[in-house]
């Protein structure tokens, strides 16, 4: 689905990419994991078009997005979920998902907020109400909800656990497992929480100083002990 092949990126003098090679299956979460400062928020900004790579290739469904913008990106079928979940506060619930579904550049569709509400009950029964009303994962519902309008193939989501209590990170996390089993969705998935990632992922990618240490299936890398002590702590 998505193959990242020798991917260099940087700031300057700082490189925060290295080489990046591996490839996130069609139908599958991928999930990439290390380390604050790692890479994993630069390789998620330079796959969806905000941040320039230095060298490299990246390839959806094997065509190169070289020269490819990050608002062409929703019509490709990818949508960023960044971190920070932004979602817009003085919007209601309703206005915020209509927003996702203007990215693919078309016309809204009702059908996509019905296909959304359905997905996110606790949405739909507050459709009026404004998003700063929302919990924190509320709030994570809203902006994978906002991504979904759109319709599309790959879901980049950066951190989505961030700053929520165990049992919803759970909840978000088997939402995402039900959207790729039963829609056939692929999720990149970048996480410092890499325990409960690698709990829903089928695939980790293990980034240390912009580097790929590992590239296995989720459950070589959570049963070896070595590599989870040094680059994923726990
Ligand atoms: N805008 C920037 N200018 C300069 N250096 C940056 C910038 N953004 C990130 N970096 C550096 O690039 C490297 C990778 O950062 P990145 O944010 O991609 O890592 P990360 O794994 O996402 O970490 P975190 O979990 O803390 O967000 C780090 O050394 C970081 O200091």
């Amino acid at each position: 689905m998505l193959t990242l092949d020798r991917l260099t990126a940087g700031y300057g003098p700082v490189t925060a990419l290295q080489d990046v090679s591996f490839t996130a299956g069609k139908g599958q979460i991928t999930a990439v994991l290390g380390a604050n400062g790692a890479g994993k928020t630069t390789l998620l900004r330079t796959v969806s078009g905000l941040h320039r790579p230095e060298s490299g290739t990246i390839a959806l469904d094997g065509q190169p997005l070289r020269k490819v913008t990050a608002e062409q990106m929703p019509a490709l079928g990818m949508v960023h979920v960044p971190e920070g979940r932004g979602v817009i506060t003085e919007l209601t619930i309703e206005e915020n998902l209509r927003l996702g579904g203007l990215a693919k550049g078309g016309k809204f569709r009702s059908e996509d907020l019905q296909r959304v509400f359905d997905l996110f009950p606790v949405l739909a029964d507050r459709r009026a109400g404004l998003a700063h009303t929302l919990s924190g994962g509320e709030r994570q519902m809203l902006v994978i909800g906002r991504a979904l309008m759109s319709e599309p193939r790959l879901l980049l989501l950066d951190e989505p656990s961030l700053g929520l209590a165990p049992r919803i990170v759970a909840q978000i996390f088997d939402l995402l497992r039900g959207l790729v089993d039963d829609q056939g969705l692929s999720v990149l998935l970048v996480e410092q929480n890499a325990r409960s990632a690698l709990s829903v992922a089928d695939h980790g990618i293990v980034l240390n100083l912009g580097r790929v240490v590992a590239d296995e299936a989720a459950s070589v890398l959570a049963a070896d002990d070595q590599l989870r002590h040094a680059y994923l702590g726990f």
